[in-house]
């Protein structure tokens, strides 16, 4: 509308110079004016505006953090550093922001002045010319004088900001076009059959892992054989590796040499919709989206209410959600909030459950859960589990001491692989002395469960 506004009033005010060339002679010049002013105005804003993005980041960052460390900041009593740090980032802020609406104060006073001159010079040649313009013409160029000029002004406003706000649409196109995608979700002509993974064994030969091109590998060149049905324990120190294989698993980042086989079918050749739709993961973390329980087991509504609530009684959270008011659609906020760390970690079991997948996969998944909670888990990885394939990615040895063999990281190299009891006997090898670690009444006790 603006536009549509702004261009009649040019052709209008152009057809009127045209007949009357003699009012063009003082715009020429001041339009070259108005020209170099819109030079200036767009370069500042343009820089401005990239200045205030830079320095709201870290604001809205710090201010996210502020908030999810409330309570630990107030335990602390470092409420008056985390204020001054909002000041100092808010101002660094609001720096650029002033001088955003500064400078278009600046266009706006020179806009004006220049506006000023312009009408009182073509009302000169007006007032020279009386005798031979029509007093209805001469109304008719002030008066669109005044539009046209009051309409290059907001053109000169609007055109920078349409330039500014292009950059959101220049990062989008980035984000659709230049990054980097993940490979296809399904390959056709390599899809796996419906019952893949049948038994479930994997096969992982020199596989080398690094998390981006150019920083050094995590894993150097691993191999092992796991049999279909065996449950395997991944323990190592902090940093050795242990969620960098489960990475590899669901090709989160490909493998930079080597490869693994499931099944015989090597996973880097299959889309990855198929691959992590066969297996199933217990995250440590457990991961719920806002929804409900029935969308949270079942994301993509391949089960009937029979099958969620057989998978929530297995997982123990069937009275809990049969005693919601609103059963399998109770809501589920961002995150899982209202429900406990380890509810959320049985609604994720349950969508373990739910998949029947031959390989499951646990990043310590019983390390932020009470007794009961553990207990539920350990019976459920035992008795639902049974025939699958576990890895189990832990910390806590209790947890993993009576699985069938312990693959021990250290520095992204498998540094022993065998059965607990065998592993316990080499007094020299890494386990060992991990068990050591854990204090002599404890060794004693994990040595008493191995098989
Ligand atoms: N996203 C990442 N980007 C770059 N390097 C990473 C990333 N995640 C992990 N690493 C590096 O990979 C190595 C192995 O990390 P990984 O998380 O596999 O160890 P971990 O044994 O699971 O450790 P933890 O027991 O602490 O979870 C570490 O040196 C770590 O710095």
């Amino acid at each position: 509308m603006l536009l549509l506004m702004l261009a009649i009033s040019v052709a209008v005010f152009i057809m009127i110079c045209v007949v009357f060339p003699v009012f063009l002679a003082p715009l020429v010049p001041l339009l070259g004016l108005y020209y170099f002013l819109q030079l200036f105005y767009r370069a500042s804003t343009r820089e401005l505006k990239r200045i205030e993005s830079i320095t709201r980041s870290p604001l809205l960052a710090h201010f996210t953090e502020t908030l999810n460390g409330l309570a630990t900041i107030r335990a602390y009593r470092v409420e008056a550093r985390f204020a001054r740090d909002n000041r100092r980032l808010m101002d660094a802020t609001n720096r650029s922001y002033y001088l955003i609406f500064a400078v278009q104060r600046w266009l706006g006073t020179n806009a004006s002045t220049l506006t000023n001159v312009l009408t009182f010079l073509v009302s000169l040649v007006i007032i020279s010319y009386r005798a031979t313009t029509d007093p209805g013409i001469a109304g008719l160029i002030m008066s669109y004088l005044l539009q046209v000029i009051a309409m290059l002004n907001l053109t000169i406003r609007y055109a920078s900001e349409l330039e500014v706000n292009m950059n959101a649409v220049e990062r989008l196109q980035y984000y659709a076009e230049e990054l980097e995608q993940e490979a296809p979700a399904v390959i056709e002509k390599t899809r796996p059959d419906k019952q893949w993974p049948a038994t479930g064994s994997i096969e992982i030969d020199q596989l080398h892992l690094a998390y981006r091109k150019g920083l050094p590998d995590v894993l150097h060149g691993i191999s092992a054989s796991i049999r279909g049905g065996e449950k395997i324990g991944i323990v190592g120190r902090t940093g050795a590796g242990k969620s960098s294989i489960m990475v590899a698993l669901f090709r989160l980042v490909e493998a930079s040499k080597g490869s693994i086989a499931i099944d015989g079918v090597d996973i880097a050749s299959i889309g990855l919709a198929d691959l992590r739709s066969r297996m199933s993961i217990i995250p440590q973390d457990p991961t719920l989206f806002h929804g409900t329980v029935r969308s949270n087991l079942d994301p993509f509504g391949h089960h009937d209410d029979h099958a969620l609530w057989d998978a929530l009684e297995r997982a123990g959270m069937k009275e809990y959600v049969a005693g919601l008011p609103a059963g399998l659609d109770a809501e589920i906020t961002e995150g899982g909030e209202n429900l406990s760390a380890g509810q959320r970690q049985l609604v994720c079991l349950a969508r373990a459950m739910l998949v029947n997948a031959r390989i499951i996969v646990m990043d310590e998944a019983t390390a932020s859960v009470d007794m009961r909670t553990d207990a539920l888990l350990q019976k459920a990885i035992r008795e639902d589990f049974a025939g699958c394939t576990i890895l189990t990615i832990a910390h806590r040895l209790n947890t993993v001491i009576d699985y069938d063999r312990i693959m021990v990281l250290d520095a992204g190299e498998i540094r022993e692989f065998d059965s607990p009891r065998r592993l316990l006997e080499n007094t020299d090898g890494i386990f060992h002395s991990m068990v050591a670690e854990t204090g002599p009444a404890n060794a004693a006790y994990l040595a008493s469960l191995v098989r």
